[in-house]
């Protein structure tokens, strides 16, 4: 139970990733600030948290069982949740989805928006008339740097991001009024369960109804150069859990949170030309006509931020 004077932390997608990494970072906060409560839908995938946690396991943090696409499921965590009172949760859960359209099927599409938007929406709609009552309250949203620009073949999970970010973007305003906080975190590439999930799916296709061009292009240009990126620009959960903390620690929270400040300049494009050319030619030139230089760009790119020639000169 929490002690008072600790903030209620409840988290989504605990099993793996940037929510385990959140869960423990929380929980062992040097000065025992948070309780958190960390969920998952399938708590036999426990084992990973129970052991990154060590001895804040029982103590600052606790488990519930909660799938974000079931109605019934939401309901039983938030009502085992003592007082139904939480002060900060934070909305993690999210599944990704890669690959020509094509080949996807409307099925799979909808199960990446029910998890993405409809999860999100369930559990904010699920905890927000509380806070609103007590007037406190902080939700934060994992969002993606694909939250605010599209990027190719990704274009289901960017669709389902962009959808959280139009929501969150309309209820922070209302929230505002009853002192409720709203944040996302907007990271790009980050090295989880999420990037090899991915690759396994892919390596699993057939593309059915693609043509031979459209899985050239996926296949040849965008994966080896989507690799790239993720080996030069890809974070770690732990620098996830950081930004995240600075957000619910700060005076006033920044409402948008880009967690890599490399992708910066590639979501300005679009703010810098309304009619959207210059975005979308950009990324075109980049994949399609510098994709091969993209290795070396990257690599070099890689080396610089890695500091080893730093370390070399000194
Ligand atoms: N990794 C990346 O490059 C980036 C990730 N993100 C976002 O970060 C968030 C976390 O992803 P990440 O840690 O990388 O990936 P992981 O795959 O490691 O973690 C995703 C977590 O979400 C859980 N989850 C999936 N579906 C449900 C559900 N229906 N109910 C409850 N939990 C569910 C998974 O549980 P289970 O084990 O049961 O499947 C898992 O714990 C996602 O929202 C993702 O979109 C944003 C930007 C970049
Ligand atoms: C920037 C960029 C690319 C790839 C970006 C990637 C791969 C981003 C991954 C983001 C993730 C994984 C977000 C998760 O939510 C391309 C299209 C290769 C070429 C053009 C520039």
């Amino acid at each position: 139970m929490a002690n008072s004077g600790q903030k209620v932390v409840l988290i989504t997608g605990c099993s793996s990733g940037i929510g385990l990494r959140i869960a423990v970072t929380l929980a062992k906060d040097e000065k025992k600030r948070y309780h958190v409560i960390a969920t998952m839908r399938d708590l036999k995938k426990k084992d990973k948290l129970v052991e990154a946690a060590g001895d804040a396991y029982g103590k600052t943090l606790m488990l519930l069982p909660l799938d974000v696409c079931s109605d019934d499921s939401v309901k039983q965590c938030i009502n085992n949740v003592k007082d139904r009172h939480i002060d900060i949760f934070i909305n993690n859960a999210g599944v990704g989805l890669l690959g020509p359209v094509e080949s996807i099927s409307i099925e799979e599409m909808k199960r990446v928006f029910e998890t993405n938007f409809f999860g999100a929406v369930r559990m904010i709609k699920e905890v927000m008339p509380d806070m609103k009552k007590r007037r406190s309250g902080h939700i934060v949203v994992m969002s993606s740097v694909m939250g605010l620009q599209g990027v190719v073949f990704n274009d289901v999970y960017t669709a389902s991001k962009f959808a959280i970010e139009g929501f969150c973007e309309s209820m922070a305003v209302q929230l505002m009024k009853f002192n409720i906080r709203l944040s996302m975190i907007e990271p790009g590439p980050v090295h989880t369960e999420f990037e090899t999930k991915m690759m396994e799916d892919v390596a699993k296709m057939e593309y059915p109804g693609a043509d031979a061009d459209t899985i050239r292009y996926f296949k040849d240009v965008y994966l080896p150069s989507s690799i790239d990126i993720f080996e030069a620009m890809g974070q770690t959960p732990d620098d996830i859990a950081k930004c995240l903390k600075k957000v619910i620690e700060s005076n006033s929270p920044r409402f948008r949170n880009l967690t890599n400040s490399l992708y910066t300049p590639i979501v300005a494009l679009k703010y810098a030309d309304e009619t959207g050319g210059l975005s979308v030619n950009t990324f075109y030139n980049l994949l399609f006509n510098f994709g091969p230089l993209m290795h070396i760009t990257m690599s070099i790119l890689k080396c610089l931020t890695c500091s080893c020639l730093r370390r070399r000169t000194i």
